[in-house]
């Protein structure tokens, strides 16, 4: 239908057109004005039309696409999951990937920082649970530790095996401290007081750290000798990062780092300090961002990280991130996916719900860490919250419909932590005698997940390798042995081939489409 102008005839019937008409005494200036300011009025509807239209393809081509949602608690590995996927794709995009290693640089060296950071507090906390003072017959007897006798009655000694030597150290290392304060406070402004590293999802971090990243590297030179850290604890006044000469130094970790490096791996390698930890019961192998082992690397000048230690990094998310790909060629080439990485503290877990009604798939992380606790509860067992969170999803209504994927995943930390002779039964009660290896404790607690979802057939247990096993209709117990297992996996689900593994991507798919199912990895 024909639209009529402002100023064509009035319609003698329409009181809004005969209003709109132009004044019949109406000058030619403000005739051109009139028809500049309509035109611009139409240039204006139709960018909103344009719009309008745009985002309608959007929502329909989101409503079309494959939404996967990672779940589990804090620390089980979502993001790592999705890391492995990213790195995967990157491989076909090296600018991109360069920029991303450059911020993974800088979260590994505040990964490193955080670990020499718990490791001075556990010697702090030993050397002061070991302080004692001297009373008349200690004296006496000439008691005393760390190579010196107290010979006042009332003097406080420690009677820890660390001396001199480790304390000089643990000073000269405290210089780390601001570097940290200033890197996490760059990160996210809001995280003074955290004592973890975390991000915003959605902030922009990636490119923060890079530009971060890329600005130092300009002061990477090594620093001048003696170090500013070491001279500032032989008593001089000038410590990095203070007005006095070393301002720059805080914003430049690499250096900092590089000037304590030989001191973080001395501490770290020390057998006191080694005996110490074991004393207090401490293994900072299992910290997340575990990188003391790489110490000598990740503190030198030239670190560049390596694919491993990216995965191996640990960021806290903290809100929903969002990663989009389009499937470029294999089995659904033009499909778009939509993965959503959500944080997992139980402050934050109330942002998952929204996501419930939309996703297609869930990847559920589940480790068996039957030995630690929540960082944000201490009180409460890891693998009992992850139970009791996995029991909720798969009862959830808004999740009738949709596929349930479970990762019991660090699986090479559970295989560390029986090798280390640590028992199950003296965190669950339950296992009672049962050996305490690897394939019977992943059984028993395979099966208390097990009993919220579809029971799997009996042969499909215990296959070697879930990438060489064939693909049942049937959901079907599967072991992912390490990282690489489940990376492979997943990347597998997202950008699916023709090969024959790719069939466990399309059986999410398939399973998706016959209701409720689980695939245990
Ligand atoms: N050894 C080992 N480490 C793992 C594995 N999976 C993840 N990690 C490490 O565990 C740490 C935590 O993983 P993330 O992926 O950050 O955990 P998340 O679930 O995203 O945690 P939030 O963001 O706090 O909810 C990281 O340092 C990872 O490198 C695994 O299978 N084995
Ligand atoms: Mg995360």
């Amino acid at each position: 239908m024909a639209t009529r102008n402002f100023w064509s005839a009035p319609d003698p019937d329409d009181p809004l057109s005969r209003a709109l008409q132009p004044p019949i005494d109406e000058t030619p200036e403000e005739r051109a004005a009139r028809i500049r300011q309509f035109e611009e009025a139409q240039r204006v509807s139709k960018e909103i039309d344009d719009e309008i239209a745009l985002s309608r393809k959007a929502y329909e081509r989101r409503k079309r696409a494959i939404k996967i949602l990672l779940l589990g608690q804090a620390e089980s590995g979502k993001s790592t999951t999705l890391k492995t996927c990213t790195d995967f794709q990157l491989q076909f995009s090296p600018q991109h990937f360069a920029k991303e290693r450059a911020a993974w640089k800088t979260i590994i060296q505040l990964n490193l920082i955080r670990c020499v950071k718990r490791l001075l507090e556990v010697l702090q906390e030993e050397y002061e649970s070991s302080l004692q003072t001297t009373t008349p017959s200690s004296v006496a007897k000439g008691k005393g530790v760390a190579g010196r006798t107290p010979t006042t009655p009332g003097v406080r000694f420690s009677t820890s095996p660390l001396n001199d030597h480790h304390r000089r150290i643990r000073m000269r290392l405290s210089a780390l401290l601001p570097v940290e304060e200033e890197l996490m406070r760059k990160l996210l402004p809001e995280s003074a007081g955290r004592n973890d590293v975390c991000v915003r999802a959605g902030s922009g971090w990636k490119g923060v750290l890079a530009a971060l990243s890329a600005n130092t590297s300009t002061l990477d030179a090594p620093l001048p000798q003696p170090p500013p850290l070491v001279s500032a604890m032989k008593g001089g006044s000038s410590r990095p990062g203070t007005a006095n000469g070393h301002a720059r130094d805080r914003d430049n970790p690499t250096a900092v780092l590089a000037a304590c490096r030989d001191d973080i791996v001395a501490l770290w390698e020390d057998k006191v300090v080694q005996a110490v930890l074991k004393k207090q019961n401490v293994r900072l192998q299992d910290m997340p961002g575990f990188f003391l082992n790489d110490a000598a690397r990740v503190a030198s000048i030239g670190y560049e990280p390596t694919d491993d230690d990216i995965v191996r990094a640990r960021v806290r998310t903290l809100g929903v991130e969002e990663h989009h790909f389009t499937m470029e060629s294999g089995a659904l080439p033009g499909t778009e996916w939509y993965i959503y990485d959500v944080g997992g503290s139980r402050s934050v877990r109330q942002h998952w719900i929204p996501y419930f009604d939309d996703v297609q798939a869930i990847i559920f992380l589940a480790p068996l860490a039957f030995n630690l606790t929540l960082d944000e509860d201490p009180k409460v067992n890891r693998l009992e919250d992850s139970i009791i969170l996995w029991r909720e999803v798969c009862q959830n209504a808004l999740l009738a419909k949709t596929t349930l994927i479970l990762f019991l995943n660090k699986m090479d930390i559970l295989q560390a932590t029986l090798a280390a002779g640590i028992r199950v039964a003296k965190y669950v009660p339950s296992y009672g005698d049962q050996p305490n290896d690897v394939q019977h404790v992943t059984k028993y607690f395979r099966d208390k997940f097990r009993g919220y979802h579809l029971r799997p057939p009996a042969h499909a247990t215990g296959s070697a390798s879930f990438l060489e096993a064939p693909l049942a209709k049937t959901p079907r117990i599967l072991l992912a042995r390490n990282l690489r297992d489940r990376a492979y996996l997943v990347l597998r689900l997202i950008f699916a081939s023709h090969s024959q593994r790719a069939r466990l991507a399309l059986a999410c798919l398939r399973i998706r489409q016959h209701g409720r199912s689980a695939l245990t990895v």
